[in-house]
């Protein structure tokens, strides 16, 4: 796997203190409330996991499954559900977890679903994001990192559903596309 890596963009370090700081932040914000955490797979698994760790309050977790990438770099623009919740969260506090935003499609269809749902609040916390691909407006509560117009993979993130368990996040060679 080392040897497919173009760059890395963040180390395993530097992901630590971002979740570590934003984990803190949603403690605050959240305190005296009920919150269920959403994650959003695969790609939110391993930020989720790191994440929880780092708020301290009672907090409920979900996972919904959906998908668009496939086994491409470019979104079909399709999203599908997977896994649907598990809990009801009408009158709670919702924050979604995602891994990256891009084109913003995914998030677009994800809170539009769930906010139909009657939720309390919604809110929306991403490690990385990636505004210059932006189809759809959305509203970000927590971002980790921006990052450039670029094919990012590891901590949780794929490139056709490989290099999820690298520690850091990285680019690809180009010959790996091809
Ligand atoms: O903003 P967008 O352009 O919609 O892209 C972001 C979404 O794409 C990836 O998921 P993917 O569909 O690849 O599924 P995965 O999490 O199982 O890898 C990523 O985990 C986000 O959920
Ligand atoms: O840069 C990315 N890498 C992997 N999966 C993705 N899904 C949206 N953007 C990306
Ligand atoms: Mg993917």
């Amino acid at each position: 796997m080392k040897n497919d890596i173009k760059e890395i963009l963040f180390t395993k370090e530097k992901i630590q203190s971002k979740v570590k700081e934003i984990g803190q932040q949603i403690e605050k914000d959240y305190a005296g409330k009920e919150m269920v955490v959403i994650g959003v797979l695969k790609g939110a698994n391993v930020f989720l996991g790191d994440l929880i760790r780092e708020i301290n309050v009672p907090l409920y977790i979900d996972f919904m499954a959906v998908s668009s990438y496939g086994h491409s770099t470019e979104t079909s623009g399709v999203v599908r559900i997977l896994k649907d919740l598990d809990l009801e969260i009408e009158d709670k506090h919702v924050l979604i977890v995602e891994d990256i935003i891009d084109t913003g499609l995914t998030l677009k269809y994800i809170t539009e679903n769930l906010r139909s749902r009657k939720v309390a609040s919604l809110k929306i916390c991403t490690l990385l994001d990636k505004p210059s691909r932006r189809k759809c407006s959305l509203d970000i509560d927590y971002i980790g990192f921006d990052i450039p117009d670029e094919f990012i993979v590891g901590y949780g993130i794929d490139y056709a559903e490989k290099y999820r368990n690298l520690p850091y996040i990285a680019t690809l060679k180009n010959e790996i596309y091809e």
